[in-house]
């Protein structure tokens, strides 16, 4: 290659973005998406595919996504890989940190360029960085709070830029829920995306289900209706008198951002209250951790947190090993499960709690997230225990 062609591949190396890390360190790179600066907690995720559902999850609010697998955006987006129910309150992540520059679109289903979709959803972005080295720098520091920033004229305010990424207090003793939740109750009965039909509906159901938003995925509640739910999902903060009013079959728990510590100041008490009810309850992710709490364990801050698509769990119970799509910060500390509240799954790649169940209780919950999306199907059988937890409590 002359060294002309190679600077037409490369037509101006003026930085258009930084991402600033609180130890003051500055990465220069070339901007993405939307113009403007975000904040948040850097961590990487390893999943291959689906950056769309991953960059849409409400669990990611107040996070920046390095992704370790260099291509990312060559499939285009669309408008239905989408996780986020409420979009007027959240894009998910706040900021997407990426190896390569997007390449177009090469896919039967994209309907966007991922750039003009970063843009479209006010997410920033910032390619160009060495996400190796990034990801090597979490595995041994954790992980940091730091600023991405666009700017297409390449002026910054370098001095703000720090000051803000050393100032953010950063996600342990945050509460994010309110900024995700929904404000109002609706119902829901769309079923999972299948080949060549796409969704569908759930006109004949078994079970009323109450689901509880902390920043619930779409395809937990189609996997929920593809079970026989009618889903009745309800804002955050909604008592335990006003769920178990409404007399339903299950109750589910979502997964959600932020620390579970501080959500739990009033999910915890809810949850107490329908566990004592003996309606069958089902909890993922940040509701596995809130459930937790609610039976007196504790959770902590984790290193690196766990987010990708290929994360080994052991299912205690049957010793199967279940290859699963996770995405949390926080754990539940296994060492202060109470005596009742029975670890059923663990990670295999740090033995950290990934599922508990309440013994003479129809009550379960686990840390990953079996309805993918991006992910393996390995944990699907997760609904169908609901629903088979509901069935047998609707007959006794
Ligand atoms: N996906 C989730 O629900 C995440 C839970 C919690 N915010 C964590 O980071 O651990």
């Amino acid at each position: 290659m002359t060294s002309s062609e190679n600077a037409s591949a490369w037509p101006d190396l003026k930085p258009t973005a930084l991402l600033v890390l609180a130890d003051g360190t500055v990465i220069e790179g070339f901007g993405l998406g939307a113009e403007g600066q975000a904040v948040g907690e850097v961590c990487f995720n390893t999943a291959m595919t689906g950056y769309q559902e991953i960059l849409t999850d409400p669990s990611y609010a107040g996070q920046l996504i390095t992704f370790t697998f260099p291509h990312i955006g060559n499939v285009g987006t669309n408008d239905e890989d989408i996780e986020t129910v409420n979009m007027a309150a959240t894009p998910g992540a706040r900021g997407v940190i990426l190896r390569s520059a997007i390449t177009s679109p090469s896919n039967y289903r994209a309907a966007r360029h991922l750039d003009a979709w970063l843009r479209a959803r006010g997410i920033i972005g910032i390619s160009g960085i060495d996400t190796r080295a990034l990801t090597a720098l979490i595995r041994t520091k954790g992980m940091p709070n730091a600023v991405i920033a666009h700017a297409k004229d390449g002026h910054f305010d370098l001095y703000g830029l720090k000051k803000e990424a050393r100032e953010w207090p950063g996600l342990e003793g945050m509460d994010l829920v309110p900024m995700v939740t929904s404000s109002q109750r609706y119902t829901w009965d769309e079923t999972p995306w299948e080949w060549d039909k796409g969704f569908g509906r759930q006109d004949r159901p078994e079970f009323n289900v109450v689901a509880v938003d902390y920043g619930i995925k779409r395809n937990i509640l189609r996997l929920l209706a593809g079970e026989g739910c009618k889903i009745t999902v309800v804002p955050a903060a909604t008592s335990a008198e006003d769920i178990l009013a409404m007399k339903p079959d299950g109750i589910f728990l979502s997964n959600g951002p932020g620390d579970p510590a501080e959500t739990g100041k009033y999910a915890v008490p809810m949850i107490r209250k329908v566990i004592e009810s003996g309606t069958p309850t089902f909890g993922i992710c940040l509701g596995h951790q809130m459930l937790g709490l609610a039976v007196g364990a504790k959770t902590k801050k984790m290193h690196q947190g766990h987010h990708g698509a290929n994360h080994p769990v052991r299912n205690e119970t049957t010793g199967k090993v279940e290859i699963t799509s996770m995405n949390h910060g926080f754990a539940v500390d296994e060492t202060t499960l109470p005596k009742g509240a029975k670890q059923t799954h663990v990670s295999l790649f740090d033995g950290s709690n990934c599922g508990i169940e309440l013994e003479g209780r129809p009550v379960f919950s686990v840390q990953y997230h079996p309805e993918a999306s991006p992910g393996p199907r390995d944990s699907h059988y997760l609904f169908r225990r609901f629903a088979d937890l509901m069935r047998e409590n609707k007959r006794a």
